[in-house]
Order: structure tokens, then sequence, then C-alpha cells
């Protein structure tokens, strides 16, 4: 997969180079390029920003910069073009499911954006060749879109073939198995500080540990996202009716 990061600080996308995703990089799995939208600046202040039409505080990101930055990384006559991915409060939720999706696409582009956001006619303008998503990691308010980016790429890095250890974890894990938070998990050693690893987990009964593993998923759920509850017990619902 080929990443493009379009950033006024490109050193915010250093972490990139760690870990996970900095595995992926060296062994070719991700193309990460980072390019910093100032270099497609023309004034001696390398100006990216303007006040808004219509009035209201803060400013805007001028479109030019971003255009001939698309073009530059996705030239139009090129042979493909990126999907096209811009953090934003007002986008879209970020779910385990859009990470999924956007796992399986050859090339993806963000778009970082600064101020009060990027002038809509450079989504517009993009939207005219490649396919653009406003996306939100959630109802906050961050001062850019490169940490988002972070969250986001880490999130679908680890879904690549190659990149993460052992594939099985992922099937367990809240949000992409069966719509439940993620059971407790524990470790040696069995008492530590007055506190027990539950005894059903010493028990070597495999189903019963299965039982009580989706329990205590359920009573998370319920406590913690009761909407996401609602949401299974919905399918539960139509499981059973198909069930007859
Ligand atoms: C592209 O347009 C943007 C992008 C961002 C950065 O992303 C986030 O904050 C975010 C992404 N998921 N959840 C939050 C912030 C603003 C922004 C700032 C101040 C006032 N209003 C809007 C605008």
């Amino acid at each position: 997969m080929r990443l493009d990061v379009l950033t006024i600080f490109p050193e915010y996308l250093a972490a990139l180079d760690v870990s996970l995703v900095g595995k992926a990089t060296q062994s070719g799995l991700l193309d990460v390029r980072l390019h910093d939208l100032r270099q497609w600046t023309n004034d001696r202040h390398r100006t990216v920003d303007d006040t808004p039409y219509g009035g209201g505080a803060g400013m805007v990101m001028k479109p030019e910069p971003w255009g001939e930055a698309l073009d530059a990384v996705a030239p139009p006559d090129g042979p493909s073009q990126p999907r096209l991915i811009v953090p934003t409060p007002a986008g879209r939720p970020f779910t385990q499911a859009l990470a999924y999706e956007l796992a399986e696409e050859p090339w993806l582009a963000f778009a970082c954006g600064r101020y009060e956001g990027i002038d809509a006619r450079v989504a517009a303008y993009a939207g005219e060749r490649m396919r653009v998503d406003e996306v939100s990691i959630g109802d906050y308010v961050l001062n850019g879109g490169e940490v988002a980016v972070l969250v986001m790429v880490e999130a679908v890095a680890r879904l690549l073939p190659g990149v993460i250890g052992n594939p099985e974890s992922l099937a367990e894990e809240s949000h992409s198995g069966d719509g439940l938070l993620e059971y407790p998990v524990y470790t040696k050693p069995v008492s530590w500080r007055g506190h027990d690893v539950p005894e059903i987990l010493l028990s070597g009964n495999h189903g019963k540990i299965a039982e009580w593993r989706h329990q205590q998923s359920i009573s998370r759920t319920a406590e913690r996202r009761p909407d996401l509850l609602a949401a299974w017990g919905a399918v539960l619902a139509e499981d059973e009716d198909a069930d007859g």
C-alpha cells in the first residue's frame, strides 16, 4: 500500500517510522511518503491560509497550494488515483469497519487540515477524479489532522497481512469481532497486591472460559457502550427471527 500524507507539519508524522508502521515500511508492505504543503506555495511567506469568506473567527486553508500539491502527488493524467481521506470533526465516523475497508485500498492519501479547515472546493476538485472521504476520529476538535492521520494509519496498517505478528489476535479485538467490547485480560502472577486472577481462567475448562469471557464482554458493553449493545441486540433478534 502506498500512503501519502500532505501536511504543513511533516515532522508530526515522524512517529509513522516507529513500531508497527515502521516495520511495515521497512518490509515494503507500506510505502509512506510525507509532503510539506508549503512546497506548493509561491509567496515569500509561504502562505497557506487566509480569512474566511462570510466572516467568522479563525483562518481557512487556501485552495491553491492544495490543488498544486494534489496534482503533484497524484497527477490527473496518472494511471491511477488515490482514495483521499480528510480528517475533520465534520467527517463520517472512523470505525474498525472503515479501517478494514481502507486496508484494501492500494493507495491512500491523507490531507491534514489546520486552522478552521480547508477551502471546501479542494474536496470538490479532488472528487472530480478520486474518492474523497471526510472522516472523524471522534467528537472533539484538534488543532490539525496530523494526529488523526497517525490514529487512522496505525488502525489500517496493522490490518495489512504480514504487519501484525499474530493475526488471530485481530479476530478477538473490541470492535472487530462480535461487535462487543473485549473482555478483561490477565497474566502472571496469579495474585498481585491483593488482586487475584478470576478462578475460571485457571480452570482449563475452555468452554466455561469462553462463556465467562462472553459474559464479561456483554456486561462491559452494557456498562460502557450501551449504544453498541442496542445494535448487537438488534442483530441477535434478527438472527433469532432468521433461525425461526
Ligand atoms: C479539515 O478540517 C479540519 C480538520 C481539523 C483536524 O481534525 C480534527 O479536529 C478531528 C478529526 N477527527 N476528529 C476531530 C480541525 C478542524 C477545525 C478546527 C477548529 C475548528 N473547527 C474545525 C477542521
